[in-house]
């Protein structure tokens, strides 16, 4: 059974002056698979919500069905029961204002440079003149620190770069969800570190709402203000709890290992018990 929220931190969220209304709410939502084989249900009677500028963390052990929450709500597979929904309107497929960075690193056309590479979207969601495109792909090539590096092609990158580049097209786009899916998870471990740090910094000047996917414990606590842990295969809600409180800083702090424990006992632990 999904421990209380309630009995593991107080609900901050709904009442920090940084998060503003309801945005994204999954309601009871199944997802499943259907190979020529057989039947793979990914996620059983998945319920959450996600308010405004918050971070929120889906956490849970490998094919818990993370990834395939992230493309429901992206609205590439629907799901077979219970429903998704971007500001009161039903998600019926993908749309300009959910915008997904992946982990692989191919995920920019290598023969556009990176400043194409970010004006791109915009011009095919007809959102602004070329020149007007272009101002927003430098002031967010600029943010995400590789303003120098527009005329560049993604080959002459380094992953952290190329990653950097998926983040500020994704900005570009000012989606009203950003949606993350392990972004970091291909990179070595300082800059990992580095990139969740760029990423708040990003999020404390921009305010964007963000669901991210990880299956890092330590990641979830840093990079969330929410995090909501779903069991093994397949993923149900196990817990939600708050985790605002926590930075890069907090990492060698006893407050912080004792969350990291307490959630793998939770993720991992007291399912065996069952
Ligand atoms: N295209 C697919 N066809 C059939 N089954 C799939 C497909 N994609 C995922 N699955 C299955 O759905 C379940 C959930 O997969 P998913 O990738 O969403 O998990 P995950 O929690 O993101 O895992 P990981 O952290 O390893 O990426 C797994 O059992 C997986 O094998």
């Amino acid at each position: 059974m999904a421990a209380n929220p309630q009995a593991l931190y107080s609900r901050q969220a709904e009442t920090d002056a940084s998060t503003s209304g309801k945005l994204l709410s999954a309601k009871n939502v199944t997802l499943e698979y259907r190979t020529p084989e057989r039947l793979v249900r990914a996620t059983h009677d998945v319920s959450f919500d996600v308010y405004g500028a918050d971070r929120f963390v889906l956490l849970g052990p490998s094919g818990c069905g993370k990834s395939t929450l992230l493309k429901a709500v992206a609205g590439f597979i629907e799901p077979v029961a219970g429903s998704i929904e971007i500001g009161g309107e039903r998600v019926r497929g993908p749309g300009a204002d959910r915008i997904v960075v992946f982990q692989e690193f191919d995920q920019l056309p290598p023969w556009k440079t990176v400043v194409q590479n970010v004006i791109f979207p915009l011009r095919v969601a007809r959102k602004l003149s070329r020149a007007e495109a272009r101002e927003r792909a430098l002031h967010y090539l600029d943010k995400v620190g590789l303003a120098k590096f527009a005329d560049a092609y993604p080959h002459t990158l380094s992953g952290g770069m190329k990653q950097r580049v998926a983040i500020a097209r994704a900005l570009a786009m000012q989606p009203r969800v950003l949606l993350m899916d392990e972004p970091f998870a291909a990179l070595d471990a300082l800059t990992r570190r580095r990139m969740q740090e760029e990423l708040l910094r990003l999020w404390s000047d921009e305010r964007f709402t963000l669901l991210f996917v990880t299956h890092s414990i330590e990641e979830a606590l840093i990079v969330g203000n929410r995090i909501l842990l779903l069991t093994p295969h397949p993923g149900r809600v196990r817990a939600e709890l708050n985790s605002h409180q926590y930075t890069q800083e907090s990492m060698g702090r006893g407050e912080f290992q004792q969350s990291v424990a307490r959630i793998h006992r939770l993720l991992f632990e007291e399912e065996i018990a069952q």
